[in-house]
């Protein structure tokens, strides 16, 4: 018989949907898998279906981490190795020159790509997200206008994707960081992964507050993908810690968000050079004004 399972999401209705799809695929004869508003007026969503075999614990925290949900209720599952399955069944993603993919994807690298390898994992960015994808083509477009950095960083870097793309196309020197220790722990098997270890170094550290950020400033390149609050509190900072001529990335924006932080990191003293809209989230890129003080 099989079982209804119902999944309490504290995030975005697309986010909800977009686990909602996953599950349709991957679970073998799913019935009436569907998403429902929560009528509290918080905003959750909530995923259900009936399941044959349902993903365990370990298998939806990790579709959640792929599309970016946060933490979410449960009721009791089967224990079965969902985390293989889904790391087997994702997609590999094309995003300008990169090309993002799992090992069990090894053998499809298209000619002439620069091949980022991401088991997915408890962190984020695995590529299938619209502000990954966002920020590995801002990535992509500012190699295409020949700009060559020296100094990286990739701040709030999960997987370390951003970073390891920027290791792919540049010789300087990479440095990503992030809040989440766990996250910094996957950092660091991706980069070893990719042999990347002696490119990219991989940091815990909140926003640019670690002496290693402090001493290897001013950079010519940040990435930031992480969300509007923190990007406007960080943006005097942000803009401090870039060289004249500069560029910085920022997603993890809604695009009803993308104004008002466009307008913060103007007034800091930036310019947007580009701004792109994939499904609900913005990514722009701005660079640094010469010569105005912050
Ligand atoms: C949306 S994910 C981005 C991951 C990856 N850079 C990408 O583009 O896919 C945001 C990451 O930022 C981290 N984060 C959130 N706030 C942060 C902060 N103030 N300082 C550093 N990292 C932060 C989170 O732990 C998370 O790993």
């Amino acid at each position: 018989m099989p079982t209804y399972t119902a999944l309490t999401l504290l995030s975005s209705q697309t986010a909800a949907e977009a686990l909602a799809d996953d599950m349709e695929r991957l679970v073998p004869e799913p019935t009436g898998v569907g998403t429902t508003e929560v009528e509290d007026g918080s905003g959750t969503w909530e995923i259900g279906g009936y399941f044959e075999d349902a993903p365990d614990q370990a298998g939806l925290a990790l579709l959640a981490q792929i599309h970016g949900a946060r933490p979410f209720a449960v009721s009791e599952l089967p224990d079965t190795d969902w985390v293989a399955k889904v790391r087997r069944e994702l997609s590999p993603v094309k995003a300008g020159r990169f090309f993002v993919y799992g090992s069990h994807d090894a053998d499809k690298l298209p000619d002439g790509c620069e091949p980022l390898l991401i088991e997915a994992a408890m962190a984020f960015g695995t590529g299938h997200h619209g502000t990954t994808l966002g920020c590995l083509r801002a990535i992509d477009a500012l190699a295409e206008d020949g700009f060559i950095p020296d100094t990286v960083a990739d701040i709030g870097c999960g997987t370390a994707v951003l970073a390891m793309a920027a290791a792919r196309l540049w010789p300087g020197r990479v440095l990503a960081s992030d809040i989440d220790e766990v996250a910094v722990e996957v950092a660091l098997a991706n980069v070893r992964a990719n042999g990347l270890e002696n490119r990219v170094e991989c940091i815990e550290a909140t926003g640019l507050d670690h002496p290693v950020l402090a001493d290897a400033a001013p950079f010519d390149l940040i990435c930031a993908n992480i969300l509007m609050g923190p990007l406007i509190a960080l943006a005097p900072e942000v803009t401090a810690r870039l060289e004249n001529g500069g560029f910085v990335i920022l997603s993890g924006i809604l695009n009803s968000q993308a104004d008002e932080v466009i307008d913060v990191y103007t007034r800091c003293g930036n310019n947007v050079v580009r701004r792109e809209e994939i499904g609900e989230w913005t990514t722009t890129t701005l660079c640094k004004i010469c010569g105005k003080s912050v």
